[in-house]
């Protein structure tokens, strides 16, 4: 098969690229998501979350790499729960898995030619320039031949993100792919992942919110296996208006309080009477949402 006929253009009219209705999912006796309902359309969605939230269980069962224990799933009109649906989405899906499990010895053409191959590409000069694009695409091009092994962490990173972009897929499913980057890559990676989601679904699990900032159309909260937030970012950050304030102490009645690189101290909760109150980040906003007594700020919360 030809790059060509493994990458139909995708189709337009299609807004709802992904809908989860009730995702339920255990580890032996661990909820780990309880009852996710989501709709994903065209655009760039974040998916924000503490440490153990639940991130890397919905993102793998949108990819197909785990199924659910309850709940329907509905990824670019398939059913992934059915063996015809699942191969249709693998299809048509780019995923940036936390792990991308490399062979060190393999160079970074070979792993990104690899997932072609597994990906049907099977016409070697089409997979080929395939292959010279998406590492191209990620800034890649003078490393095509070293070995992973070779590579340092963002490179790497890279590279997994170059085999998340092979033919051209209508859905990326990218888990913490600004991780490990420098400033100017994760620019850059910002702007790309602009561009794909100019005529395709992207969702991407980050702890940075400025990567939600930056470049998402609507974001995600989830915390402890539920969907906590669904909306844009600065619909999150408006949860914290009038709610942000500043001092010169540390205010053990707030939600989250912490000392900023000026000496001054940042709280999110109830201010007090007459605080100076500040415009609202989409931090502020998220961490009114999540459970701060798992992850303690400065200490302080
Ligand atoms: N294979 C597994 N076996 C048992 N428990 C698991 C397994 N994988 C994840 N968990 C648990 O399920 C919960 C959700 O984990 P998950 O990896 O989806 O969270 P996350 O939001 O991606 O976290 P992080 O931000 O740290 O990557 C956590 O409590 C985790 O300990």
């Amino acid at each position: 098969m030809s790059i060509d006929a493994a990458a139909p253009r995708r189709p337009h009219g299609t807004d709802v690229a992904v809908r989860a209705d009730g995702l339920t999912l255990r580890y032996g006796r661990k909820t780990a998501l309880d009852g996710v309902t989501l709709a994903l359309g065209t655009g760039v969605t974040g998916l924000l979350g503490p440490n153990g939230a639940g991130k890397t269980t919905l993102l793998r069962i949108l990819a197909t790499a785990l199924a659910p224990d309850a709940g329907s799933l509905r990824v670019l009109g398939h059913d992934p729960l059915t063996g015809p649906g699942r191969l249709a989405v693998r299809r048509r899906l780019g995923y940036l898995p936390q792990d991308p499990g490399f062979h060190p010895g393999f160079t970074a053409f070979e792993f990104v030619d690899y997932v072609a191959i597994l990906k049907e590409l099977t016409h070697r000069g089409d997979r080929h320039a395939e292959v010279r694009r998406v590492l191209s695409a990620v800034g890649l091009d003078d490393q095509r031949r070293t070995r992973i092994r070779a590579l340092s962490g963002g490179m790497r990173q890279r590279v997994a993100l170059a085999a998340a972009l092979i033919g051209d897929p209508d859905l990326l499913v990218l888990d913490e792919p600004t991780v490990g980057l420098d400033p100017q890559q994760r620019m850059r990676f910002r702007e790309l992942f602009a561009d794909l989601g100019e005529d395709r679904a992207v969702l991407l699990s980050t702890h940075q919110t400025e990567d939600v900032m930056s470049l998402c159309r609507q974001v995600v909260v989830i915390d402890r296996g539920a969907v906590r937030f669904s909306g844009t970012p600065a619909e999150l950050a408006g949860l914290a208006d009038g709610r942000v304030w500043t001092s010169d102490a540390r205010e053990p009645g707030a939600l989250a309080s912490w000392r900023t690189g000026t000496g001054l101290h940042r709280h999110v909760g109830d201010p007090p009477p007459g605080a100076q109150l500040l415009p609202p980040s989409i931090e502020d906003g998220y961490l009114m949402l999540v459970d701060l007594s798992a992850s303690a700020v400065d200490g302080s919360s």
